[in-house]
């Protein structure tokens, strides 16, 4: 990634919690320098203050017209956060947002309609460089501040970029929230295991390394996801007896997802208003 402009001109970081930490070690790893970074966070972490030893500015001082602002605060604290950086508004500095469900026009609304805004969703394997990010900007956004969002965020794994902000809850709902989802497959998994009479510690090692061998399989073969579940299921065997169970369109994985991504979608929908 090219973080020329940014390390000329810095980037700040309002909220540094579990989203807006994964992202700045990617980027930290990908040579932006702690020199060029400024962080808003009433409550940093250990790891935080670590990098603020070694030149990072925590809660002290703004730059004049930094290249970049990234909002990753709740969006239950944006009221209180937002007045803190509407100074950037109307400028050369581009407003990128990760908060699910606040709406453009609600940055627009604090920063002036003439502001560059990205809106962005991330997930947390961003911390580990495998995130996925979809992006989408306001009526005055240029395709060099796409380009700029684009470059900043796929430091931390592959970029998308959507047709416009309608799509973003759903988004949410599927790759924002998604982790959260494959995770208790894990739990969910190992439980099923030890209900089967093993001990839970073998349980939980062998549902996780399953789901993240799966997902490392599904990330590297050219197969699609269908296929790859048809090489696992012998007919008459032991996969094709649990996908009876999975794949029953009632009451099977396909309805409970279908109902799982609907609730998150709806709740991205309700945050906005
Ligand atoms: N966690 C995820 O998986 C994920 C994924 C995609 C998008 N997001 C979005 O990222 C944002 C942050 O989520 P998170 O999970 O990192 O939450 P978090 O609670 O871990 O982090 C929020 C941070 O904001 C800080 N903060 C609170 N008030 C502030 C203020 N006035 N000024 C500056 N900082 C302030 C908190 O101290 C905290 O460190 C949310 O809007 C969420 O929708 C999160
Ligand atoms: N975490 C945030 C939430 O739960 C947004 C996507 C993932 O609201």
């Amino acid at each position: 990634m090219n973080l020329d402009m940014i390390n000329r001109r810095g980037l700040v970081l309002l909220g540094c919690g579990k989203m807006g930490s994964a992202m700045l070690e990617g980027w930290l790893g990908q040579g932006l320098r702690p020199e060029a970074t400024w962080v808003i966070d009433p409550h940093p972490s250990d790891w935080l203050k670590g990098v603020a030893a070694n030149g990072l500015t925590l809660n002290d001082g703004m730059p004049d017209a930094p290249a970049v602002v990234l909002i990753a605060v709740k969006p239950q604290m944006m009221g209180a956060a937002l007045p803190q950086i509407a100074g950037f508004g109307g400028g050369d500095t581009l407003i990128v947002t990760v908060a699910a469900g606040t709406t453009i026009a609600t940055y627009e609304a604090a920063f002036g309609a003439g502001t560059h805004i990205v809106r962005a969703m991330p997930n947390t394997p961003a911390a580990v460089g495998r995130g996925i990010t979809a992006i989408t900007g306001n009526a005055v956004t240029t395709p060099a501040d796409l380009d700029l969002a684009e470059a900043l965020l796929s430091a931390v794994g592959q970029v998308v970029r959507l047709e416009g902000e309608h799509q973003m809850d759903a988004v949410t709902a599927v790759s924002g929230s998604g982790p959260a989802y494959v995770f208790h497959l894990i739990e969910a998994l190992a439980a099923a295991g030890e209900a089967e009479g093993l001990p839970a510690e073998l349980a939980m090692q062998l549902a996780r390394a399953t789901v993240t061998g799966a997902g490392e399989l599904a990330h590297r073969a050219p197969e699609t996801a269908e296929q790859l579940r048809i090489n696992v299921t012998s007919p008459g065997g032991t996969t094709a007896a649990a996908l009876s169970v999975l794949m029953e369109p009632d009451t099977g994985f396909p309805a409970l997802l279908r109902r799982a991504v609907k609730a998150a979608a709806d709740r991205g929908r309700s945050l906005g208003k």
